[in-house]
């Protein structure tokens, strides 16, 4: 008797205390799947969405790039010959009122864009600022004026450039300096080719942090040349307009000053051979020619004509 109600008793504690404990496994379980569905796919699609806004430039781009890309569209080839004519120089402060004077050539090499090509002719990696799927600071385009010696640009600080939550590195900024400083004056060499110089100084005071997925540009000229030394000044901005979120009231565009992100003083070395390769690569020139795509006036190099 005693045995047997101790026997009830037991199993009927055994059961009170273990049903708590089999319905606490069960709702853990249960609250782990429901974390792992929700809240996980939650993380998952906001870290994929956010992480997709950054591999590419936004396509739609701030109206100074659009007004950039719209204001050198030529095909008049009447214009090649005066693009190269060293004229005299036009006020680099008031970009947007230069690019319209029709004289803007885009500039393009072909390792920026032709990565098989550039596979097979001697480059080992991916180039800092032109690389197509970069994802740190990227030159969208370069665009050379001869006449006035002046250079625009359209760039791109991607997730890659960034330094503390959000905003970009000095390193991202100076690098682009030391790009646009090499090529405006490989532009301007007495050799006519790419590549012909080095710049020895990247002079860069950095005014304005830049936030991560900006787009900005870049806008300068050549001040001297002196024998083998070229000057070039150069200015990071964001365009003005409306790219530095002002409007009227009315809401319309406002022109503003553009905010200045970076300025450079630079010194490249005209003529300086940095390679020893000796091959038609080596040799090339730059070309102005009509793109027959677009229409527009490119400054590539003679490299295209190369297989
Ligand atoms: C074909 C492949 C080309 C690749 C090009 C790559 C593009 C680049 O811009 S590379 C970017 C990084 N830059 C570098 O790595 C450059 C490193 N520097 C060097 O290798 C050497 O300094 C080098 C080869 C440029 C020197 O060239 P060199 O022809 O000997 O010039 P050098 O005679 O010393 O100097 C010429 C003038 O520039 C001046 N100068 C040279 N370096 C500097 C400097 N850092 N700061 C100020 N002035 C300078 C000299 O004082 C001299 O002035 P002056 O004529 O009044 O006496």
């Amino acid at each position: 008797m005693t045995t047997t109600s101790n026997r009830n008793i037991s199993t009927s504690t055994v059961r009170s205390s273990f049903l708590p404990f089999l319905a606490g496994i069960a709702f853990g379980i249960a609250s782990s799947i429901l974390y792992t569905r929700v809240i996980c796919s939650r993380n998952q699609k906001s870290s994929s969405s956010s992480s997709s806004l950054w591999l590419q430039p936004p396509s739609t781009l701030p109206r100074f790039a659009q007004e950039i890309l719209s204001n050198h569209h030529h095909t008049n080839t009447e214009k090649i010959s005066n693009d190269d004519s060293n004229g005299e120089s036009t006020n680099a402060s008031s970009p947007n009122t230069a690019l319209s004077s029709e004289n803007w050539t885009e500039v393009r090499l072909r390792e920026w864009e032709d990565l098989n090509w550039r596979d097979a002719n001697g480059w080992q990696g991916r180039d800092l600022c032109h690389n197509p799927q970069g994802l740190g600071v990227r030159i969208l385009h370069y665009y050379y004026k001869a006449s006035s010696k002046e250079m625009v640009g359209v760039v791109w600080f991607g997730p890659h450039a960034e330094s503390h939550r959000g905003l970009c590195h000095g390193g991202a900024m100076t690098s682009l300096m030391d790009d646009f400083c090499g090529h405006l004056a490989f532009l301007h060499s007495t050799s006519g080719q790419p590549w012909s110089g080095a710049t020895v100084q990247v002079n860069v005071s950095l005014k304005k942090p830049v936030k991560v997925g900006s787009i900005l540009r870049i806008i300068g000229r050549i001040d001297k040349h002196e024998g083998r030394k070229i000057y070039v000044h150069a200015t990071l901005d964001d365009g003005g307009g409306d790219n530095n979120g002002g409007s009227s009231i009315d809401g319309e565009e406002q022109n503003k000053d553009p905010l200045v992100y970076a300025t450079l003083e630079g010194l490249s070395i005209d003529g300086v051979k940095m390679s020893q390769h000796e091959d038609p690569v080596s040799k090339r020139t730059w070309e102005v020619e009509v793109c027959e795509h677009s229409g527009r006036l490119q400054r590539r190099d003679s490299g295209w004509k190369l297989l």
